[in-house]
């Protein structure tokens, strides 16, 4: 498995913005989607390409176009939507496979709720999108779903993720990548990433 934290200047500017207590829902939901569109971009940086020609204004060209073309976004919700704009804009033509989870406050355990996936995930790479990675169960969880559903090729894009929650998931699942605009300091004693975002969920949705 690899964590790879995102360290383009944009990235670091937008998260440090998001970082701010007093910022208006509608700032909070714009950057998360903005962050959701640079996370993407490096999350298909390798992408296989393949040769192919299309007519141009002096005749035949020789292209390259992304080979297969199989993607999945799997937001987490309810916080994941919040990225979902973001990753469609350079991936529009991608599946949304959907998965509800909360966490459970006292026991920071996973409660699932809601699973509906596209019908040939085992043929797609699926991006999981959710702001936060905090102990990770929300992730893993999903790991799981997917993998019971057949999905081989699985990265995953948070805006920031904890060490307990990074160590957790790649040792339950090595074959998963992580993309991050930060690999921040821990978890409170609450669940909470310090000093990450707040809970992502209440600020995107403007319920707290
Ligand atoms: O790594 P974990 O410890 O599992 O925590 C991370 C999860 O917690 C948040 O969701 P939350 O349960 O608050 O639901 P919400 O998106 O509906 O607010 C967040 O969006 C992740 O899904
Ligand atoms: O810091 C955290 C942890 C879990 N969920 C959030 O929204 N924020
Ligand atoms: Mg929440």
């Amino acid at each position: 498995m690899s964590v790879k934290e995102v360290a383009h200047p944009l990235v670091k500017h937008k998260l440090g913005l998001l970082r701010q207590h007093k910022l208006s829902t509608r700032s909070f939901r714009q950057i998360t989607s903005e962050l959701a569109v640079l996370l993407t971009y490096e999350a298909t940086a390798d992408m296989e390409l393949e040769p192919a020609t299309v007519e141009g204004w002096s005749g035949p060209v020789e292209v390259q176009r992304i080979k297969g073309k199989k993607v999945t976004v799997v937001p987490i919700l309810r916080a994941g939507i919040g990225m979902l704009d973001g990753v469609l804009e350079l991936i529009p033509s991608a599946k949304v496979s959907v998965v509800g989870l909360y966490r459970n406050e006292e026991t920071l355990q996973p409660v699932a709720y809601f699973e509906k996936l596209a019908h040939d995930i085992h043929e797609r790479t699926a991006l999981i999108i959710d702001p936060m990675l905090a102990t990770g169960g929300s992730l893993m969880a999903t790991i799981d779903m997917l993998k019971a559903a057949g999905c081989e090729r699985i990265r995953a894009l948070v805006l920031v993720a904890a060490p307990e929650g990074i160590q957790k998931v790649a040792r339950a699942h090595p074959d998963v990548d992580i993309y991050t605009a930060s690999v921040d300091e821990g978890l409170n004693q609450d669940g909470y990433i310090v000093p990450g975002l707040g809970d992502a969920g209440d600020r995107i949705f403007g319920t707290r």
